[in-house]
């Protein structure tokens, strides 16, 4: 049941333009695994995804930030599914915590957003994670699993999701997940698809993991078998980037 390795760039709300096209160049001179091998997305800010996308090296896919939770008309500031669907954009992150803490997005909302999105024919790269205090507290599965749950209860095909697990104390912190806390998520969720939605989903499905990513960390984190992959914020604005990307050979001679 073979899942491609996948590796998602999120620059999060960062970069000039001339930044944003160094980066790009970057990505597009580096010798990578085949697309057979790897898919790999980058995620610019929203006023960049026109510019990303006609620069972009014709391998690799662009994916939006956010979008709103239903069709487009009177709400300011927002962006519409429609609207990046008209771009060609052909991902989107949804549910990141940054998200979720800030912006006070709840499982319920980000349930919603990815059902919609997906109903649009956009793919989805869904967040979930617990913070610091949770983990601490013994209620990782707990918490993921419901910020799966309410996924779960809108979504009725899971062809076009990708699962981020990103620990909220991971994100931004140089504090990186041990390739055996990883796993041990990533199988537990795995395990939770098994039960609550089919064997096929929970085969099939990519459970990528996020939080202080870098390239050389990555190795031991791709060959953890429920391991399908990064959700790369820092280190996917910087050359080693593409040392992540490479790290999907990991998982081929696994
Ligand atoms: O939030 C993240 C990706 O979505 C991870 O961010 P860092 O890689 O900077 O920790």
């Amino acid at each position: 049941m073979g899942r491609k390795f996948f590796v998602g760039g999120n620059w999060k709300c960062n970069g000039t333009g001339e930044e944003v096209k160094k980066i790009v160049t970057t990505v597009n001179e580096a010798e990578v695994p085949s697309e057979d091998v790897v898919e790999v997305v980058v995620s610019p800010p929203f006023v960049f995804l026109s510019l990303v996308k006609s620069l972009l090296r014709s391998d690799f896919h662009v994916a939006a930030q956010n979008c709103w939770v239903r069709k487009g008309g009177a709400f300011t500031g927002e962006v519409s599914a429609e609207m990046l669907v008209n771009l060609g954009i052909p991902w989107v992150i949804l549910g990141h915590s940054e998200r979720r803490s800030l912006l006070n997005e709840s499982n319920e909302f980000v349930g919603d957003k990815v059902a919609y999105a997906l109903s649009q024919g956009l793919k989805v790269i869904a967040c979930i994670g617990e913070t610091l205090e949770q983990r601490e507290s013994g209620s990782t599965m707990t918490v993921v699993a419901a910020q799966t749950k309410a996924i779960a209860d809108k979504v009725l095909n899971w062809a076009n999701v990708v699962l981020a697990y990103e620990p909220v104390w991971a994100i931004g912190t140089g504090k990186v997940a041990t390739p055996a806390q990883a796993q041990e998520v990533h199988c537990e969720l795995r395990k939770w698809l098994h039960e609550n939605v089919s064997a096929e989903v929970a085969a099939s499905t990519r459970i990528i993991y996020g939080g202080s990513v870098n390239g050389v960390n990555c190795k031991e984190l791709a060959a953890q078998p429920d391991v399908d992959g990064f959700l790369v914020g820092g280190a996917s604005l910087k050359p080693e980037f593409i040392d992540i990307i490479k790290s999907a050979t990991v998982k081929k001679n696994a």
